[in-house]
Protein backbone atom coordinates (compact mmCIF):
# COMPACT_ATOMS: atom_id res chain seq x y z
CA UNK A 1 0.00 0.00 0.00
CA UNK A 2 1.07 3.65 -0.97
CA UNK A 3 1.27 6.20 2.02
CA UNK A 4 -1.59 8.24 2.17
CA UNK A 5 -1.33 11.63 1.62
CA UNK A 6 -2.66 14.45 3.80
CA UNK A 7 -3.54 18.03 2.55
CA UNK A 8 -2.59 21.08 3.93
CA UNK A 9 -4.34 24.62 3.18
CA UNK A 10 -2.89 26.84 1.13
CA UNK A 11 -0.77 29.49 2.86
CA UNK A 12 -2.43 32.76 3.07
CA UNK A 13 0.38 34.63 0.75
CA UNK A 14 2.20 32.61 -2.21
CA UNK A 15 5.57 30.92 -1.89
CA UNK A 16 8.80 33.11 -2.36
CA UNK A 17 10.73 30.97 -4.22
CA UNK A 18 9.79 28.80 -6.99
CA UNK A 19 11.01 25.94 -4.95
CA UNK A 20 9.17 26.26 -1.92
CA UNK A 21 6.27 23.50 -2.37
CA UNK A 22 4.44 21.83 -0.21
CA UNK A 23 3.80 18.18 -1.18
CA UNK A 24 0.17 18.46 -1.32
CA UNK A 25 -1.77 21.60 -0.91
CA UNK A 26 -5.64 21.34 -1.11
CA UNK A 27 -7.47 24.82 -0.60
CA UNK A 28 -10.91 26.41 -1.56
CA UNK A 29 -10.22 27.05 -5.38
CA UNK A 30 -13.70 27.37 -5.85
CA UNK A 31 -15.42 27.05 -3.01
CA UNK A 32 -18.86 24.82 -3.58
CA UNK A 33 -21.09 24.95 -0.56
CA UNK A 34 -20.55 21.93 1.70
CA UNK A 35 -17.64 20.18 -0.87
CA UNK A 36 -14.72 19.53 1.30
CA UNK A 37 -11.34 20.97 0.03
CA UNK A 38 -8.90 18.04 1.65
CA UNK A 39 -9.17 14.45 1.35
CA UNK A 40 -7.46 12.03 3.53
CA UNK A 41 -5.61 10.16 0.39
CA UNK A 42 -4.59 8.05 -0.92
CA UNK A 43 -6.39 7.57 -4.70
CA UNK A 44 -4.98 5.21 -7.25
CA UNK A 45 -7.28 5.83 -10.39
CA UNK A 46 -7.88 9.15 -11.83
CA UNK A 47 -9.67 9.89 -15.03
CA UNK A 48 -8.96 12.92 -17.20
CA UNK A 49 -11.88 14.25 -19.10
CA UNK A 50 -11.03 16.16 -22.86
CA UNK A 51 -13.25 17.66 -25.00
CA UNK A 52 -17.03 17.83 -23.90
CA UNK A 53 -15.95 15.71 -20.79
CA UNK A 54 -15.08 18.78 -18.53
CA UNK A 55 -17.10 16.47 -15.07
CA UNK A 56 -17.91 13.38 -14.88
CA UNK A 57 -21.59 13.22 -13.72
CA UNK A 58 -23.46 10.68 -11.78
CA UNK A 59 -20.44 10.29 -9.19
CA UNK A 60 -20.65 11.33 -5.39
CA UNK A 61 -18.35 14.37 -5.19
CA UNK A 62 -16.07 13.52 -1.78
CA UNK A 63 -13.77 16.30 -1.95
CA UNK A 64 -12.17 19.14 -4.42
CA UNK A 65 -8.73 19.78 -4.23
CA UNK A 66 -6.24 22.63 -5.41
CA UNK A 67 -2.83 20.94 -5.78
CA UNK A 68 0.34 23.19 -6.39
CA UNK A 69 3.18 21.56 -7.43
CA UNK A 70 6.69 22.16 -8.82
CA UNK A 71 5.56 22.64 -12.27
CA UNK A 72 2.49 25.14 -11.06
CA UNK A 73 -0.85 24.31 -10.52
CA UNK A 74 -3.12 21.46 -12.94
CA UNK A 75 -5.50 22.77 -15.45
CA UNK A 76 -8.55 22.26 -13.05
CA UNK A 77 -9.00 21.42 -9.62
CA UNK A 78 -8.99 18.06 -8.97
CA UNK A 79 -12.38 16.32 -8.12
CA UNK A 80 -12.29 13.19 -5.70
CA UNK A 81 -15.45 10.97 -6.79
CA UNK A 82 -16.54 8.16 -4.86
CA UNK A 83 -17.48 5.28 -6.81
CA UNK A 84 -18.87 1.90 -5.23
CA UNK A 85 -16.94 -1.04 -5.53
CA UNK A 86 -19.35 -3.50 -7.54
CA UNK A 87 -18.15 -6.44 -5.20
CA UNK A 88 -18.04 -4.81 -1.84
CA UNK A 89 -19.74 -1.63 -2.26
CA UNK A 90 -17.39 0.74 -0.37
CA UNK A 91 -16.75 3.40 -2.19
CA UNK A 92 -13.32 3.73 -4.22
CA UNK A 93 -11.98 7.38 -4.21
CA UNK A 94 -12.03 8.38 -8.49
CA UNK A 95 -9.42 11.52 -9.25
CA UNK A 96 -10.79 13.69 -12.14
CA UNK A 97 -8.66 16.15 -13.87
CA UNK A 98 -10.51 18.63 -16.71
CA UNK A 99 -7.63 18.82 -19.26
CA UNK A 100 -8.47 21.98 -20.58
CA UNK A 101 -9.93 23.61 -17.24
CA UNK A 102 -13.36 23.81 -16.00
CA UNK A 103 -14.57 26.04 -19.00
CA UNK A 104 -12.20 24.70 -21.62
CA UNK A 105 -9.96 27.81 -21.17
CA UNK A 106 -6.77 26.06 -22.31
CA UNK A 107 -5.55 25.31 -25.65
CA UNK A 108 -4.07 22.13 -26.68
CA UNK A 109 -0.67 23.90 -26.15
CA UNK A 110 -1.23 25.79 -22.94
CA UNK A 111 -2.30 22.52 -20.87
CA UNK A 112 0.04 22.55 -17.93
CA UNK A 113 0.81 18.70 -18.20
CA UNK A 114 3.49 18.23 -16.40
CA UNK A 115 1.20 20.01 -13.34
CA UNK A 116 -1.49 17.83 -14.36
CA UNK A 117 0.96 14.49 -13.51
CA UNK A 118 2.41 15.60 -10.87
CA UNK A 119 -0.51 16.53 -8.96
CA UNK A 120 -2.31 13.58 -9.63
CA UNK A 121 0.84 11.25 -8.49
CA UNK A 122 1.03 13.14 -5.27
CA UNK A 123 -2.23 12.12 -4.59
CA UNK A 124 -1.14 8.20 -4.99
CA UNK A 125 -2.76 7.94 -8.45
CA UNK A 126 -0.93 4.90 -10.37
CA UNK A 127 -3.46 4.44 -13.38
CA UNK A 128 -5.09 6.91 -15.79
CA UNK A 129 -7.68 6.68 -18.30
CA UNK A 130 -7.34 9.74 -20.15
CA UNK A 131 -10.56 11.13 -23.09
CA UNK A 132 -9.94 12.45 -26.08
CA UNK A 133 -11.92 13.81 -28.56
CA UNK A 134 -10.65 12.59 -32.25
CA UNK A 135 -10.87 12.95 -35.95
CA UNK A 136 -10.52 9.56 -37.88
CA UNK A 137 -8.20 9.25 -40.42
CA UNK A 138 -10.25 6.07 -41.66
CA UNK A 139 -13.24 5.00 -43.08
CA UNK A 140 -14.17 2.14 -40.87
CA UNK A 141 -13.52 4.64 -37.88
CA UNK A 142 -17.04 6.05 -37.90
CA UNK A 143 -18.47 9.39 -35.62
CA UNK A 144 -19.04 8.82 -32.32
CA UNK A 145 -17.35 4.98 -32.22
CA UNK A 146 -14.62 4.44 -29.58
CA UNK A 147 -11.07 3.80 -30.22
CA UNK A 148 -8.42 2.21 -27.52
CA UNK A 149 -5.33 3.38 -29.42
CA UNK A 150 -1.91 1.03 -29.19
CA UNK A 151 0.44 3.60 -30.70
CA UNK A 152 1.23 7.20 -31.47
CA UNK A 153 3.18 9.65 -33.73
CA UNK A 154 4.20 12.54 -32.23
CA UNK A 155 3.47 16.12 -34.68
CA UNK A 156 3.77 18.15 -31.86
CA UNK A 157 6.22 20.87 -32.46
CA UNK A 158 8.45 21.05 -29.21
CA UNK A 159 6.56 24.13 -28.07
CA UNK A 160 5.15 22.46 -25.13
CA UNK A 161 6.91 21.64 -21.97
CA UNK A 162 7.27 17.61 -22.21
CA UNK A 163 9.81 16.31 -19.61
CA UNK A 164 10.04 15.95 -15.72
CA UNK A 165 13.99 15.48 -16.54
CA UNK A 166 15.70 18.39 -17.14
CA UNK A 167 18.42 21.32 -16.26
CA UNK A 168 20.54 18.86 -14.38
CA UNK A 169 18.47 15.65 -13.76
CA UNK A 170 19.15 13.44 -17.74
CA UNK A 171 16.40 10.57 -17.83
CA UNK A 172 15.32 8.25 -20.13
CA UNK A 173 12.34 6.32 -20.50
CA UNK A 174 11.39 3.38 -22.50
CA UNK A 175 8.12 4.41 -24.21
CA UNK A 176 8.23 1.44 -27.03
CA UNK A 177 4.84 1.03 -26.15
CA UNK A 178 3.02 4.25 -25.29
CA UNK A 179 0.16 3.11 -23.95
CA UNK A 180 -0.25 0.48 -20.60
CA UNK A 181 -0.79 -2.77 -22.78
CA UNK A 182 -2.25 -4.45 -19.04
CA UNK A 183 -4.63 -1.35 -18.49
CA UNK A 184 -5.78 -1.79 -22.35
CA UNK A 185 -7.37 -4.90 -22.12
CA UNK A 186 -9.23 -3.99 -18.86
CA UNK A 187 -10.57 -1.10 -21.02
CA UNK A 188 -11.53 -3.02 -24.34
CA UNK A 189 -13.23 -5.65 -22.24
CA UNK A 190 -15.70 -3.05 -20.73
CA UNK A 191 -15.89 -1.50 -24.36
CA UNK A 192 -16.74 -4.69 -25.65
CA UNK A 193 -19.36 -5.64 -23.04
CA UNK A 194 -21.31 -2.19 -24.07
CA UNK A 195 -21.18 -3.13 -27.55
CA UNK A 196 -24.97 -3.98 -29.65
CA UNK A 197 -26.31 -0.99 -27.14
CA UNK A 198 -25.03 2.02 -29.56
CA UNK A 199 -21.04 1.50 -28.51
CA UNK A 200 -19.31 0.85 -30.69
CA UNK A 201 -14.98 -0.34 -30.24
CA UNK A 202 -12.09 -0.36 -32.19
CA UNK A 203 -9.54 -2.49 -30.27
CA UNK A 204 -6.13 -0.88 -31.64
CA UNK A 205 -4.93 2.42 -33.45
CA UNK A 206 -2.17 4.90 -34.35
CA UNK A 207 -2.78 8.37 -33.19
CA UNK A 208 -1.38 10.87 -34.22
CA UNK A 209 -1.00 14.01 -31.76
CA UNK A 210 -0.71 17.18 -34.17
CA UNK A 211 0.32 20.61 -32.49
CA UNK A 212 -2.53 22.93 -33.66
CA UNK A 213 -4.95 24.45 -32.61
CA UNK A 214 -5.67 25.15 -36.07
CA UNK A 215 -6.94 21.53 -37.66
CA UNK A 216 -4.86 20.45 -40.33
CA UNK A 217 -4.56 20.78 -43.76
CA UNK A 218 -5.97 18.22 -46.37
CA UNK A 219 -1.85 17.21 -47.31
CA UNK A 220 -1.28 16.35 -43.66
CA UNK A 221 -4.23 14.68 -43.04
CA UNK A 222 -3.80 12.61 -46.42
CA UNK A 223 0.06 12.10 -45.36
CA UNK A 224 -0.80 10.82 -41.67
CA UNK A 225 -3.52 8.16 -43.89
CA UNK A 226 -0.61 6.84 -45.66
CA UNK A 227 1.10 6.63 -42.35
CA UNK A 228 -1.43 4.63 -41.32
CA UNK A 229 -3.00 6.54 -38.82
CA UNK A 230 -6.32 6.15 -37.33
CA UNK A 231 -7.68 9.03 -35.39
CA UNK A 232 -6.15 12.38 -34.83
CA UNK A 233 -5.85 14.73 -31.59
CA UNK A 234 -3.55 17.91 -30.09
CA UNK A 235 -3.48 15.76 -26.83
CA UNK A 236 -2.27 12.36 -26.52
CA UNK A 237 1.12 14.19 -26.04
CA UNK A 238 2.96 15.10 -24.04
CA UNK A 239 0.30 13.24 -21.86
CA UNK A 240 1.40 9.74 -22.28
CA UNK A 241 4.85 10.83 -22.22
CA UNK A 242 4.62 12.41 -18.64
CA UNK A 243 2.56 9.71 -17.19
CA UNK A 244 5.34 7.30 -18.51
CA UNK A 245 7.91 9.13 -16.45
CA UNK A 246 5.89 9.05 -13.38
CA UNK A 247 5.64 5.41 -13.45
CA UNK A 248 1.56 6.14 -13.65
CA UNK A 249 0.05 3.42 -16.18
CA UNK A 250 -1.83 5.21 -19.14
CA UNK A 251 -4.32 4.78 -21.42
CA UNK A 252 -6.10 6.90 -23.36
CA UNK A 253 -9.96 6.09 -25.07
CA UNK A 254 -10.54 8.59 -28.62
CA UNK A 255 -14.11 9.22 -29.50
CA UNK A 256 -14.42 10.17 -33.00
CA UNK A 257 -16.01 12.95 -33.72
CA UNK A 258 -15.72 14.15 -37.83
CA UNK A 259 -13.73 12.89 -40.61
CA UNK A 260 -10.97 15.87 -40.44
CA UNK A 261 -10.34 17.06 -43.60
CA UNK A 262 -9.49 13.99 -46.06
CA UNK A 263 -13.53 12.66 -46.22
CA UNK A 264 -15.96 13.53 -48.86
CA UNK A 265 -18.18 14.34 -45.78
CA UNK A 266 -17.74 17.67 -44.29
CA UNK A 267 -14.28 19.27 -42.92
CA UNK A 268 -14.25 18.80 -39.33
CA UNK A 269 -15.07 22.34 -36.99
CA UNK A 270 -16.16 22.58 -33.49
CA UNK A 271 -19.59 22.65 -33.38
CA UNK A 272 -19.07 19.18 -35.08
CA UNK A 273 -16.46 17.84 -32.53
CA UNK A 274 -18.69 19.15 -29.96
CA UNK A 275 -22.58 18.21 -31.34
CA UNK A 276 -20.62 14.00 -31.31
CA UNK A 277 -19.38 14.43 -27.80
CA UNK A 278 -23.14 15.54 -26.56
CA UNK A 279 -25.02 13.20 -28.30
CA UNK A 280 -22.62 10.34 -27.29
CA UNK A 281 -22.16 12.11 -23.79
CA UNK A 282 -24.25 8.83 -22.16
CA UNK A 283 -22.63 6.27 -23.77
CA UNK A 284 -18.90 7.85 -22.57
CA UNK A 285 -20.53 7.80 -18.83
CA UNK A 286 -21.23 4.09 -19.08
CA UNK A 287 -17.96 3.18 -21.00
CA UNK A 288 -15.90 5.04 -17.95
CA UNK A 289 -18.34 3.57 -15.31
CA UNK A 290 -17.55 0.17 -17.04
CA UNK A 291 -13.88 0.57 -16.67
CA UNK A 292 -14.12 1.65 -13.11
CA UNK A 293 -16.12 -1.31 -12.07
CA UNK A 294 -13.55 -3.46 -13.52
CA UNK A 295 -10.38 -1.60 -11.88
CA UNK A 296 -12.15 -1.43 -8.43
CA UNK A 297 -11.89 -5.14 -8.51
CA UNK A 298 -9.26 -6.84 -6.49
CA UNK A 299 -7.80 -9.01 -8.92
CA UNK A 300 -6.91 -6.04 -10.69
CA UNK A 301 -4.83 -4.10 -7.19
CA UNK A 302 -1.52 -4.87 -8.81
CA UNK A 303 -2.33 -3.49 -12.15
CA UNK A 304 -3.97 -0.54 -10.91
CA UNK A 305 -1.36 0.03 -8.57
CA UNK A 306 1.30 -0.16 -11.97
CA UNK A 307 3.53 -2.65 -9.64
CA UNK A 308 5.43 -3.02 -13.38
CA UNK A 309 6.21 0.32 -13.35
CA UNK A 310 7.19 0.70 -9.73
CA UNK A 311 11.26 2.65 -9.38
CA UNK A 312 11.42 2.51 -13.62
CA UNK A 313 12.01 6.10 -13.46
CA UNK A 314 14.33 5.27 -10.45
CA UNK A 315 16.51 3.67 -13.24
CA UNK A 316 16.31 5.68 -16.12
CA UNK A 317 18.74 8.32 -14.55
CA UNK A 318 21.77 8.60 -16.19
CA UNK A 319 23.51 11.67 -14.53
CA UNK A 320 26.14 11.02 -11.78
CA UNK A 321 25.10 11.98 -7.75
CA UNK A 322 28.26 14.46 -8.20
CA UNK A 323 26.78 16.41 -11.26
CA UNK A 324 23.29 16.95 -10.53
CA UNK A 325 21.35 20.02 -10.17
CA UNK A 326 20.21 20.71 -6.33
CA UNK A 327 16.94 22.38 -8.29
CA UNK A 328 16.49 19.55 -10.59
CA UNK A 329 16.56 17.18 -7.88
CA UNK A 330 14.80 18.99 -5.40
CA UNK A 331 11.73 19.07 -7.76
CA UNK A 332 12.22 15.12 -8.44
CA UNK A 333 12.31 14.39 -4.98
CA UNK A 334 8.74 16.32 -4.50
CA UNK A 335 7.35 14.04 -7.41
CA UNK A 336 9.04 11.00 -6.27
CA UNK A 337 10.00 11.21 -2.61
CA UNK A 338 13.10 9.39 -1.12
CA UNK A 339 14.30 8.07 -4.76
CA UNK A 340 17.21 10.24 -4.62
CA UNK A 341 18.35 9.91 -0.84
C1 LIG B 1 -12.35 20.99 -30.02
S1 LIG B 1 -11.64 20.02 -31.26
C2 LIG B 1 -9.91 19.86 -30.92
C3 LIG B 1 -9.60 19.43 -29.51
O1 LIG B 1 -10.36 18.24 -29.25
C4 LIG B 1 -9.49 17.27 -28.71
O2 LIG B 1 -9.43 17.53 -27.32
P1 LIG B 1 -9.19 16.38 -26.23
O3 LIG B 1 -8.12 15.48 -26.73
O4 LIG B 1 -8.80 17.09 -24.97
O5 LIG B 1 -10.51 15.66 -26.07
C5 LIG B 1 -8.20 17.55 -29.44
O6 LIG B 1 -7.09 16.90 -28.86
C6 LIG B 1 -8.13 19.04 -29.42
O7 LIG B 1 -7.57 19.52 -28.23
N1 LIG C 1 -9.87 16.43 -36.78
C1 LIG C 1 -9.28 16.63 -35.61
N2 LIG C 1 -7.96 16.99 -35.56
C2 LIG C 1 -7.35 17.17 -34.37
N3 LIG C 1 -7.95 17.03 -33.20
C3 LIG C 1 -9.25 16.69 -33.19
N4 LIG C 1 -10.12 16.46 -32.20
C4 LIG C 1 -11.30 16.13 -32.73
N5 LIG C 1 -11.24 16.12 -34.07
C5 LIG C 1 -9.96 16.48 -34.39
Amino acid sequence: MLTPVRFFTRPSKPPLSPFHFSRSLSVPYRRMAGVPTTYDGPVHIAVIGGTGVQSLPGFTLAANLDVSTPWGSPSSPISILQHPSPTTGKPIPIAFLSRHGVHHELAPHEVPNRANLAALRSLGVRTIIAFSAVGSLQEEIRPRDFVVPDQVIDRTKGIRPFTFFEGGMVGHVGFGDPFDEGLAKIVRKCGHSLEGEGVRLHDKGLVICMEGPQFSTRAESNLYRSWGGSVINMSALPEAKLAREAEIAYQMICMATDYDCWHDSEDVNVEMVMGHMKANAENARRFVGAVLNELCKEEHEDQVLAKHLDQMTKFSISTHKDGRSKEAEEKLQWLFPGYFD
